[in-house]
């Protein structure tokens, strides 16, 4: 094999995000510890895990917005830590974020909140924005939606044109927090099928937070859980559908009891209710 081949393999098989020992909290509070996590490149990973485990945290620290107390973070084998503002900024423009409920700007057509990155973070000329802009709402079937309002269009639609302004710069890498809230169940799977498809269309590497377990296992190459601030699984949906973990069943299984209590730590029912002290 000719060398330039061998390296085109090798750098394919790095992971596109790593995560090697990662310790990091807010303010004196631990959030995540010791974590390791591989985001394969050209998947789709779904972090999934109990409410306030840390997905979010996850996120935000491959973003950078926040940084380990230990541990490091790397986007394409580069630490992010030590960037500076120049090398920070070349890094998230390999990103593409759609954070909770993908809010648009009110004030502006379904077209000109599409090409705000654009327009934000290149000198394209219009002419070129303009074709751009209309070639992502095409890929999320909105290009005839151009001169709405989003007062005008429903929460799925809003969704969609979220996703469009999240790969407008052509990321690498989308960063997707809690992307199916609130939509009704055939909205959802649009929106589901959209970062299945974009992502093998694109040649992206996509991570979606979400609750949703039935969207998330149909689009995920991989799934990690996250609970009490550690990896407590990762590996195919069925891999986690079949673990014999007994948190990953209680989760996957929609369980309310489990090693996650149902009932608050409480006295006895005995006790509270005076049981066999009555006459
Ligand atoms: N800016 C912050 N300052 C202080 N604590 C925070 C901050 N952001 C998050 N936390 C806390 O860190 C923990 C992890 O939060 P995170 O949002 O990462 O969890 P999550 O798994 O995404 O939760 P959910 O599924 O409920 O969105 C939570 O206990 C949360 O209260």
């Amino acid at each position: 094999m000719p060398p330039n081949l061998n390296l085109q393999a090798s750098l394919s098989a790095q992971p596109l995000v790593e995560l090697r020992e990662v310790s990091c909290g807010y303010g004196d509070r631990v959030i995540l510890q010791n974590v390791n996590l591989s985001i394969p490149r050209g998947k789709v990973l779904a972090l999934i895990g109990t409410s306030g485990g840390g997905k979010t945290t996850v996120l935000r620290l491959i973003g950078r917005q926040l940084k380990p107390l230990s541990g490091q973070v790397l986007l394409d084998g580069q630490d992010l830590a030590p960037l500076d503002a120049q090398g920070l900024y070349a890094a998230r423009r390999r990103m593409g974020m759609l954070f909770q409920f993908g809010a648009l700007f009110t004030d502006l057509s379904v077209f000109d909140n599409v090409a705000f990155p654009l327009r934000e973070h290149t000198r394209l000329p219009e002419s070129m924005i303009r074709d751009l802009v209309l070639m992502k709402l095409n890929a999320v079937g909105l290009r005839g939606a151009r001169d709405l309002m989003p007062s005008e269009i429903s929460g799925g639609m809003a969704r969609r044109v979220a996703l469009a302004r999240a790969i407008a710069l052509d990321p690498d890498l989308v960063l997707y927090d809690e992307p199916f809230a609130g939509l009704d169940p055939i909205s959802m799977g649009i929106a589901a099928r959209l970062i299945r498809d974009l992502n093998d269309a694109l040649g992206l590497t996509s991570v979606v937070v979400s609750h949703d377990l039935h969207e998330t296992f149909l689009i995920a190459d991989q799934v990690a859980m996250i609970a009490n601030g550690r990896i407590v699984a990762q590996g195919t949906p069925d891999d986690l559908r079949h673990s014999s973990d007994p948190l990953v069943q209680q989760f996957v299984m929609a369980q309310p009891d489990g090693p996650v209590q149902f009932h608050h730590p409480a006295r006895s029912v005995a006790d509270d209710f005076r049981l066999g002290t009555r006459a």
